[in-house]
């Protein structure tokens, strides 16, 4: 996250971090709680590590310097990656987790919520995006769960910024013109969360950017109320 703050405990109590445990552990993405068996993540995160078995979740925590070998984690029962996705720059990057035991929710570990389809359009002025990953472009990932406002930017501003790009319904682009307040690496997965009347809601997966915080490069998410469909019926 780019001029971002600390977050405080049980501030995003939806937000996990997805670690692999190969020789070594480490961070890789963000995810989201969307029920006690459920993560909501990025496509992306496994498309060099596709195997189950050395994914560990890890809620309910602030710092990433809580984790360590006696730090309890869930193992993933299934991986499910959009069928239409091939990279995150082409949409369609999101992914479910299956967690092999369901979750007891605690002050620290809470769903947040989905937002329906009719929502897709509605525009949410008090978003967040949060993360582990770095605070400069060439950076590493942080210890303290950070945070950073960032204003939603319709369709057509966005489609303006990548021209390169095709931006679709299906994705929701948030940022500055000027910079300066973005996600960046390590941070994909994770949530940009929306409050709508007291309620939260997992409104865009982080995705890509060209660069972070560049002026006009905002953030690209997967606009998660576009897959609402499609997330119930993988996980009812
Ligand atoms: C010790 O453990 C570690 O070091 N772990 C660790 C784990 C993961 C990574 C890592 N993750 C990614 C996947 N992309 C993202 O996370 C954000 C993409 C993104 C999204 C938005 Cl909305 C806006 C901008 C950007 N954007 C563009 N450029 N950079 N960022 N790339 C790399 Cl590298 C690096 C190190």
């Amino acid at each position: 996250i780019i001029g971002g703050t600390d977050s405080s405990p049980g501030e995003w109590p939806w937000q996990v971090s997805l670690h692999v445990k190969l020789s070594r552990r480490r961070h890789l993405c963000g995810g989201s709680i969307i029920s006690n068996q459920w993560i909501l993540t990025a496509a992306h995160c496994f498309m060099s590590v596709q195997n189950p078995n050395i994914w560990r979740v890890y809620a309910g925590v602030l710092k990433q310097s809580e984790i360590n070998e006696d730090t309890p984690f869930f193992r993933v029962e299934e991986i499910i990656i959009h069928p239409q996705y091939n990279s995150a720059q082409t949409g369609y990057d999101i992914a479910l987790l299956k967690l092999d035991k369901a979750m007891n929710f605690t002050d620290l570990q809470l769903p947040i919520c989905l937002p329906s389809k009719e929502e897709a359009s509605m525009l949410y002025t008090d978003c967040w995006v949060i993360g582990w990953g770095y605070r400069k472009e060439r950076g590493r990932v942080e210890d303290i769960l950070q945070k950073v406002t960032v204003p939603l930017m319709s369709k057509e501003e966005c489609q303006a910024r990548y021209r390169k790009r095709r931006i679709d319904d299906k994705e929701i682009c948030a940022g500055y013109d000027e910079g300066g307040k973005d996600a960046c690496k390590g941070d994909s997965g994770g949530p940009l969360s929306c409050r709508h009347e007291e309620v939260w809601y997992l409104v865009g997966i982080t995705s890509w950017g060209e660069g972070c915080a560049r002026p006009r490069q905002p953030g690209v998410y997967t606009n998660v109320a576009e897959f609402s469909d499609w997330i119930l019926e993988k996980t009812t």
